[in-house]
């Protein structure tokens, strides 16, 4: 499968180089010729706009007007990487990356100058995170749950990825969906301490000043958002903030980027949510949105000033924003910059992966289901997108045979060629079909084999609409993928239920085991943790200057391969939770191999072994020693002193 889509992108590369010479006759025969540009025009439509952009390998061309400042250690200070000795004793008390607190050793102590500045007892490090799920535990609601989380990042970062690492099931979805659907709800409530970069409308023409003060001089990794789309919780301004943070706090949990390297931004262009509007306590402007032009100046400064600041490498991930946008932003940057749109592609990569995976249940292809959607916005239309590459590459199918499998239903119905008014990304996806308004309507008469939700209506699959799926399928497949789980569009307990235990599901937020007939199973979550700290990690370890959607069919395989016989048989088509970490790496390290194979790595010279390389650069929770160790003179028994 490598070898062939390699192949597909060497051959589209070649042929779009040497479009207008002879040799592409010489060299592709008709055949392939067409093949290649169809998946290379996949998605276009009349007024050549990609929406998809599969496969768009136009080389990135340099921004004509601005200068890169690159990641120069000149003139800015740098928190993150601190030599031992450059900061002062009581200095690393204060400074979470630095900070041991009580795991400061009687010798480091006393040659830092703090000795008697701490308790006296030593801790180990897994004394520590015994002692943070005691403070944990003590706490009933997740949201002071969360916020005990973000105190201890700011106070000793180490600690709290490791406790994180250790108990990674009970607090991903505290740092993740559900809470951080609370948290940015009441970001202004609950906001402490500063964490990351706010670009305000007023900040026009001063981004880049804006971007200067952040004191991290090498920022390989951005998540940004303006929040217009907060989960599936609508418009939340300025509280969006608890997104990127969220994210990036995965970003180093479980891909292992070390936390300078990370900075979450949010583009705060106003809210239309009243509510907000009106607490006191909202911490963003208090104005309605700004859309059009200045909007989309501002965010072009913004990437324009991330690349003259950090560097054309550094990568950023587009989250959380209106659907519109989202669209357009992609269309817009992903030949310029290193960046790529998590809720489009991460989110197709992940539900890709748990289809593939599902397949060895089913025992037959992709191509052999109908799929439909409900909903036609940044996640659905994604994973259809990533789908028709994955079955073209596999089935050597064109990209209208493809379509042909996918039906998509969004607020006014099943999308149809009579409709007046679609907007562009949905058009490949209209069918030629009477206009139907029901859900279950569209279910009886399309027969979906697959069924995927993604529109933020809770409940949206009725026990109807679960029973058709069951009568028409021996094993349904069910994706109920909007956050926070509130939103979701059914739970795992209602599938089991509904469907008479024949249901295959999974979620994106997380649910408990569900009990059916005397059996329990553990449903996966679809969510696109699994995939977007691997590819930001690929991304670094490779230099990967621009992100096609052919790195989202890879990271999809490559997650589909992690998942075990023994997980399938707990009707789970994701691996556990807890081994995402692990997961991670090995999606990572594929698409880095993937990355020098098709020739557009540009960390060289190219590691030998890709897994090696990987694993080498990750952040680890251990702690360091605070003091060069020939310092470290015994000083009798420390506990003694
Ligand atoms: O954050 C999550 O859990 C998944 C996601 O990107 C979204 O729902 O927007
Ligand atoms: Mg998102």
């Amino acid at each position: 499968m490598l070898k062939k889509i390699i192949k597909i992108y060497k051959s589209t590369v070649y042929v779009l180089q040497n479009l207008n010479s002879k040799k592409v006759n010489d060299k592709v025969n008709r055949l392939s010729f067409e093949k290649i540009l169809s998946i290379s025009m996949l998605g276009k439509v009349k007024n050549n706009m990609s929406p998809s952009g599969l496969l768009s390998q136009t080389p990135r061309k340099s921004l004509p007007d601005f200068e890169t400042e690159g990641t120069s250690l000149l003139g800015c200070a740098c928190m993150g990487d601190k030599t031992p000795g450059a900061v002062s004793g009581f200095d690393r008390l204060n400074n979470p990356a630095l900070n041991k607190s009580l795991a400061f050793s009687i010798n480091e102590r006393q040659l830092l100058g703090i000795h008697g500045l701490l308790p006296p007892v030593v801790k180990t490090q897994n004394e520590q995170i015994k002692h943070c799920k005691l403070r944990l535990d003590r706490l009933n609601d997740p949201l002071d749950k969360y916020i005990y989380l973000m105190d201890l990042l700011d106070f000793n970062e180490k600690l709290l990825y490791a406790f994180v690492k250790n108990h990674i099931q009970e607090t991903m979805p505290l740092l993740y969906t559900p809470t951080v659907g609370s948290a940015c709800q009441k970001w202004g409530f609950i906001y402490r301490r500063p964490r990351g970069v706010y670009i305000t409308m007023y900040d026009k023409g001063h981004v880049y000043e804006v971007l200067k003060n952040w004191p991290e001089c090498d920022v390989r990794v951005i998540v940004v958002t303006d929040g217009e789309r907060i989960l599936g919780l609508g418009d939340q301004g300025a509280c969006g903030m608890g997104i990127p943070v969220g994210k990036l706090a995965l970003y180093t949990a479980i891909a292992g980027i070390k936390p300078h390297f990370c900075l979450p931004i949010t583009i705060d262009v106003g809210t239309n949510n009243e509510c907000h509007i009106k607490d006191p306590l909202y911490p963003g402007i208090k104005e309605k949105r700004r859309t059009g032009k200045e909007y989309d100046e501002l965010i072009d400064e913004f990437m324009k000033g991330v690349v003259q600041r950090w560097g054309s490498h550094c990568l950023v991930q587009f989250e959380d924003f209106g659907n519109k946008n989202a669209f357009r932003f992609l269309e817009k940057y992903r030949n310029y910059f290193c960046m790529f749109n998590d809720d489009i592609q991460g989110t197709a990569s992940v539900v890709l992966a748990g289809l593939i995976a599902a397949m060895r249940i089913t025992k037959n292809k992709l191509i052999d289901h109908v799929i439909l959607f409900q909903g036609a916005g940044e996640a659905n239309i994604g994973i259809a997108n990533l789908c028709v590459l994955a079955m073209m590459t596999d089935e050597n199918i064109t990209e209208e045979k493809a379509r042909e499998k996918i039906w998509m239903v969004d607020s006014k119905g099943l999308i149809v060629k009579s409709r007046n008014e679609l907007e562009i990304q949905k058009r490949p996806f209209a069918k030629d079909h009477e206009a139907l308004k029901d859900l279950l309507d569209v279910v009886k008469k399309v027969k979906p084999t697959i069924l995927v939700g993604a529109a933020a209506v809770p409940g949206s699959f009725t026990p109807e609409i679960l029973q058709e799926m069951a009568r028409n399928n021996e094993r349904p497949i069910v994706f109920a993928l909007s956050n926070p789980t509130c939103k979701a569009e059914c739970t795992p307990q209602q599938a089991y239920e509904e469907t008479k235990g024949k249901v295959i599901y999974a979620s994106g937020s997380p649910f408990p085991p569900v009990t059916y007939n005397n059996q329990t199973f553990i449903t996966g979550q679809g969510n696109n943790a699994y995939i977007f700290p691997a590819i930001g990690l690929a991304t670094m370890c490779a230099g990967i200057p621009n992100l096609s959607d052919d790195y989202f069919f890879i990271a999809a395989e490559a997650l589909a391969n992690q998942v075990k016989e023994s997980y399938l048989e707990e009707g789970c088509i994701y691996p556990p939770i807890d081994m995402l970490p692990e997961c991670s790496i090995k999606v990572a390290s594929t698409v880095v191999e993937y990355a020098y194979k098709r020739g557009s790595a540009t960390v060289l010279p190219e590691p030998s072994d890709k897994e090696k390389f990987v694993r080498a650069q990750l952040y680890r929770t251990e702690y360091e020693p605070a003091i060069p160790s020939f310092y470290e003179v015994p000083l009798g028994d420390q506990k003694n002193i």
